[in-house]
Order: C-alpha cells, then structure tokens, then sequence
C-alpha cells in the first residue's frame, strides 16, 4: 500500500482560496497513490483563531468541492485533513457572539468543529470525524469549539484507517477505542507547533508500539498567527520503526508498507492480549 502525506505550508500571505487550488494540484500528483492524507485546518490554519469564523463551512462546502475532484482525478482515497465546519444549522459567520465565539457555544447546535473528510477515489465524502480533544486550555479552539464524541473509522480495501487530530495523540485512550473499533492503521492530520516537535515524534511512536498499529502523522509547515508549525510529518509502523519522516519545509513524504504486518505483529508479540481490564480500583489507603 502506497501513501502519501502532504505537508502544506501554511502562511498568512497565501489566501485560502489559493492554498485550496495548491492543495488540490498536489493531490491530482499523487495518481498512483492508495492514500493520500492533508494536515489540520490546512485552509485556515490551525492557529488563525480569528478566521475560524469567517472560514468555517459545510462539509460539502468548498475544501470538499476541491478535494472531491482531485481525488477523483488521482483516483485516490482521501484524508482531506480537517475544515472548520460549521454545522449545518449555525447561523451566518456575522452572526457570531461579540467575543467571536462560536454561535450557539460547545456542544450546541450551530456551533463550530475542527472537522476531518474522507473521500473516496470516486470523489465521495465517506465519512468525517470531529476532533474530540480540542486545543488551547481556556482560549483558541478549547472555546472557539464544540468537541465531537464519536469514534471514527473507515474500512478500505487494504486496512482499517482509525482517525485522530492534533491534539487526540496526547490521549491513548481515544487509539485503544480506535484499535477496539478494528483500526489497523491511525491517522493523524495535525497542525503542531515546533516548540513542541519532539512530542510529536515520541507519542506518534508511542502510539504505534502500544497498539501494534501504522501511524501516519502528517503535520503543517510554514508560519501562521506566530507560530512556527512543526512539519516532521512521520510514518512509524507497528513495530515503533519510523519509516519516513519529513523535514521542516513543505513536502509531501510518500511511503509504502504492508498492511499485514499489523496482522503478523500483533500474533507474534500478542501484548495486546494481555491487557486487564475492568479492575476494581479501591479507597487509598494510608
Ligand atoms: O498538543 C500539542 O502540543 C499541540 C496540539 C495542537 O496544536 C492542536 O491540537 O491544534
């Protein structure tokens, strides 16, 4: 199977627009491919917080539109990486609360998600999944909002994608669930900055080891709204073994590797069977 993980740069001095028609050019490059995956909020920028409301829409708005075609064109299955959505019954991006906020807050209709697409080779939206764990503690996207609660993935011929974003690799749980819904190979799209890029590499890693699963990290270059974006974009396959790894600039890191080798690592080393679970946790004791 044949990946490839394109690490767009995203700048303020790039219009949306344009970085959607690039985007898409690079996709249709990619014929030949069996997955192709884009980072987080590549449109907007995972940290242009003050666009989010301006440049939120449906999952069948423009990015979708775009990437419909071009991975109709490559023939290609698509993680388009994440949009702000707004969901479908938010109001206009006017109408927005003074601070900015998201209509209607977390968690309530019309407010905002940091939202992934899939397509199919025919051009097809399969599925999405919002982001789970949002970023940014009290402010950004922790506020700006909601937190989707649905685990996602998606059967393709050759393995089973569970997907993640961003912030989502900080949290093994959410992957177990994924590796319990029958996820053989997790992708990542994310928009991470550099000052943490080390994180980056050992919880993609770590991630990988611990659920004897493909891992395929596809991060942001470039500089948004100050902050430095990590790039590194990685592939580590079951084993922790990091099969490529991108460096700081855009590029796009094609790999290929053989989804059995989920199968394989997973008998020969089953430590997946031995996990324990619902143990009764008492009172501490002094
Ligand atoms: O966890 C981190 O260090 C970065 C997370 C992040 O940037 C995000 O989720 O947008």
């Amino acid at each position: 199977m044949r990946a490839s993980l394109i690490q767009i740069a995203v700048d303020p001095d790039e219009s949306v627009d344009s970085r959607r028609r690039r985007a898409a050019a690079l996709v249709r490059e990619q014929r030949g491919a069996d997955l192709v995956v884009l980072p987080e909020l590549w449109p907007v920028g995972a940290f242009a917080y003050e666009s989010f409301a301006d440049e939120a829409e449906t999952p069948d708005g423009p990015t979708f539109r775009e990437m419909s075609k071009a991975a109709s064109e490559a023939g290609v299955w698509l993680h388009a990486g994440s949009i702000v959505e707004r969901a479908p019954d938010g109001r206009a991006p006017d109408g927005r609360a003074p601070d900015g906020r998201a209509q209607g807050g977390p968690d309530q209709d019309g407010t905002l998600y940091n939202t992934s697409l899939v397509l199919s080779p025919a051009g097809e939206l399969v599925r999405t999944y919002r982001k789970i764990h949002r970023f940014g503690f009290d402010k950004g996207e922790a506020t700006l909002m909601g937190a989707g609660g649905e685990l996602v993935t998606v059967r393709l011929p050759e393995t089973t994608l569970g997907l993640a974003t961003c912030y989502d690799l900080r949290f093994p749980e959410l992957f177990r669930g994924l590796v319990d819904a029958g996820a053989e190979t997790l992708v990542v799209p994310a928009g991470w900055p550099a000052r943490r890029r080390e994180h980056w590499t050992l919880l993609a890693r770590a991630r990988a080891v611990e659920n004897q699963a493909y891992v395929l990290a596809c991060s942001t270059a470039g500089t948004h709204a100050g902050v430095e974006q990590s790039g590194h974009s990685i592939v580590v396959d079951p084993w922790g073994e990091v099969l490529a790894e991108a460096g700081t600039d855009e590029e796009v890191l094609t790999v290929d590797f053989d989804p059995g080798t989920v199968a394989t690592t997973r008998e020969r080393f089953p430590a997946l069977k031995d996990r324990r679970l619902g143990l009764e946790t008492p009172p501490a004791t002094r």
